[in-house]
């Protein structure tokens, strides 16, 4: 399907909900679609209410999905390519849900299951850069920016710079985030796969939860480890992805 239809198709399939959401009473626990749907309305957008709608929808969706599902790809390539991080967050795993499904304080509790997804967000972060504009004249160190500039962080440089990481900057070790996230680092602010400030990730938590939840069902069901057909190459295409997929052999446990 061309990307046109596509667009075409999902900008219908929003508005469709939008109408239907529109005539159904609002409920006191708004959900996000009738947030964006009052506020639309209550504003003077000088665009037209249902554009407005189906962008935010659509901004969410692409800041929501394909982020998530490389991270989680990654991290279990990752765990593939690392058996013995493999074997400890699955122990983890099997011990704090003792083939319960797990809640949100079982999730939150796992530590090496954190420390994992923390180190793989640190190599391979979905995100690769997170823009600025400078709103004034300013002085960042040494280097003058004036107003009206975009300034790009690059996440892959602060992210792997042996002078804030260490020598074995560009290594998978999770216990450097043993300690959280402040303590991983000379600069706790030089670790921000989900950006930083005002603008930073409105899905953070949520992101962190469903790759829990993920890698929770995948670890306590199966062991993997890559296949010889597997060819490493991190890919710029919106998001940081695995150019040829991530070829995995399964088994289950
Ligand atoms: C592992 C998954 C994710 C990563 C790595 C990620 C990363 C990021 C980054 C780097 C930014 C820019 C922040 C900044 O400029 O400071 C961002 C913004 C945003 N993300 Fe995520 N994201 C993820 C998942 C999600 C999910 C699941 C949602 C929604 C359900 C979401 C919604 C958004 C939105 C709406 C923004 C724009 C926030 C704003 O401009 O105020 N993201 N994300």
């Amino acid at each position: 399907m061309g990307m046109w239809r596509l667009e075409k198709e999902i900008q219908a399939l929003i508005l469709k909900v939008v109408k239907e959401r529109k005539q159904t009473k609002s409920h006191p626990d708004k959900d996000l679609l009738q947030i964006i749907i009052e506020s639309a309305e209550r504003s003077d957008l000088g665009q037209d209410t249902n554009s407005f709608v189906v962008d935010n929808c659509k901004n969410i969706y692409f800041a929501g999905y394909e982020t998530t599902a490389v991270s989680a790809a990654w991290t279990l390539m990752l765990l593939a390519l690392y058996p013995e991080w493999q074997h400890k967050v699955r122990a983890e795993i099997l011990q704090t849900c003792r083939g319960r499904v797990p809640d949100a304080d079982m999730l939150r509790n796992m530590k090496t299951l954190t420390m994992v997804i923390n180190e793989s967000l640190r190599l391979y972060s979905p995100a690769v850069f997170v823009p600025r504009e400078a709103l004034g004249d300013m002085k960042f160190g040494g280097i003058n920016i004036p107003k009206g500039v975009s300034v790009w962080i690059a996440l892959v440089t602060l992210h792997q710079d042996p002078d804030l990481w260490g020598p074995d900057a560009d290594k998978f070790i999770p216990e450097r985030f043993a300690n959280g996230i402040s303590s991983a680092c000379k600069v706790p602010y030089a670790y921000m796969p989900f950006g930083a400030g005002p603008h930073t990730c409105l899905g953070q938590h949520f992101a962190m939860m469903e790759l829990k939840i993920f890698l929770t069902h995948m670890l306590s069901n199966f062991t993997f480890i890559l296949s010889p057909k597997y060819r490493h190459s991190p890919f710029m295409n919106l998001v940081v992805e695995p150019e040829f997929g991530i070829d995995l052999f399964v088994t289950r446990l």
